[in-house]
């Protein structure tokens, strides 16, 4: 049976993350998906394929290269499937780098 959600009843973070949901701009990201290079897509595929089993597939993904290499920019596409009703919880270690992320905030906040 499905649980109808008061929002009132959530935390802040997921409130204004389902309000984020919402926003139209973020659909675009997702779009962007046929840009990923070769190894961002490959991430790209095993993250999503454990979003989308999620009954039977519980990971954590490190993502870790050098500077400039496309990490950022794969997170901004991961993040879009907010567009698909999805809970995405961008969290940085400073100001600055979750400005990078959309909808990002620092992780003390
Ligand atoms: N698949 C892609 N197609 C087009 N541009 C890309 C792609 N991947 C990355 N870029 C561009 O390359 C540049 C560096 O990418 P990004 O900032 O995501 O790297 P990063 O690994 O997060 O860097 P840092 O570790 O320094 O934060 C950015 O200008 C980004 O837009």
């Amino acid at each position: 049976m499905t649980r109808i959600r008061n929002l009132d009843e959530e935390p802040r973070v997921i409130q204004d993350e389902l309000e984020l949901c919402l926003d139209v701009w973020l659909e675009d990201e997702l779009h962007n998906v046929y840009l990923l290079y070769a190894e961002q897509m490959g991430i790209f595929e095993a993250v999503m394929e454990c979003i989308d089993n999620h009954k039977v597939c519980t990971r954590v993904f490190f993502i870790d290269g050098p500077g400039d290499t496309g990490k950022t920019f794969l997170y901004n596409i991961l993040l879009g499937n907010r567009s698909m009703g999805k809970i995405n919880l961008a969290m940085a270690s400073s100001g600055i780098a979750a400005l990078f992320l959309d909808g990002g905030r620092i992780v003390h906040s």
